[in-house]
């Protein structure tokens, strides 16, 4: 993810806000191409990839029916050294197709992310690929690390527990805090639940490199 820029306001954002709006919504054309590939067959095939091509052949001819006044999640920005930095965190970012995009909805001690998960993220039936359960938290753990340790650190150790299958289709969530703080060492700690009930839990250690001589 791209860490916010530090340059004057009027040097933040290096393309219009309407196509960073038409990049996100491309996005989601992607993703929903991605997910109707795996459900949609014979006959019905080329009428949904019309249907998809058609939206997006829409948004270039009239960006307005994206809708007036809509603002993107995650525009680039310029970064501190004046390089244009787009958001491509694979978790997160509104602008990346592999995202579903995970939403974050509370940060503090501790971080709350929302997601739900469609079919091209299918493990089991209709359950959560566990290795994806093991990128989202690692994302939301590391999320509460960044928001309570001034120093970035990256993930050395992660272990999931895995207690229920996880739900696609359907709102998760994505709960993460720090338990402990010692020196460049972060522990931290967090769960997806789904319908109240824990499915997944996951501790892990977060490292902030030694800094350069
Ligand atoms: C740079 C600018 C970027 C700007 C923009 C950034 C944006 C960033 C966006 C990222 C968004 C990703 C969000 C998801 C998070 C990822 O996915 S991060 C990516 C996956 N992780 C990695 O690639 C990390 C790979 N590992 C490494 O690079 C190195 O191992 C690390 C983590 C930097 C640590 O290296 P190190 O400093 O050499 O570590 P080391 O000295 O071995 O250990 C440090 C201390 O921890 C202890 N330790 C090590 N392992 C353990 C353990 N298992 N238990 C207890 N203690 C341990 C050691 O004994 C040592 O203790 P002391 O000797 O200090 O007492």
């Amino acid at each position: 993810m791209a860490e916010a820029s530090t340059a004057p306001p009027d040097q933040r954002v290096p393309e219009s806000i309407q196509h960073s709006v038409l990049a996100e919504f491309a996005a989601g054309v992607c993703r929903d191409i991605a997910g109707g590939l795996l459900s949609t067959t014979g006959d019905d095939l080329v009428p949904f990839l019309e249907r998809e091509v058609g939206r997006l052949r829409q948004a270039l001819e009239d960006p307005f029916a994206l809708g007036e006044g809509s603002e993107p999640r995650h525009p680039p920005v310029f970064d501190r050294r004046g390089r244009i930095a787009v958001a491509t965190n694979p978790v997160v970012s509104h602008r990346n197709a592999i995202a579903p995009p995970m939403k974050l909805v509370r940060s503090g001690d501790e971080c709350e992310f929302t997601v739900e998960l469609p079919l091209q993220y299918q493990g089991p039936p209709s359950k959560l690929h566990g290795g994806y359960s093991a990128v989202l938290l690692d994302e939301a753990l590391w999320k509460a690390v960044r928001v309570n340790v001034s120093a970035i650190s990256f993930t050395r150790e992660l272990t999931i527990g895995y207690e229920r299958p996880v739900p696609l289709f359907e709102p998760v969530t994505v709960l993460a805090r720090v338990t402990e703080v010692d020196g460049r060492k972060t522990f931290a700690e967090g769960e997806i639940l789904a319908g109240g009930e824990v499915c997944s839990r996951a501790h892990g250690l977060w490292i902030s490199p030694r800094p350069r001589e």
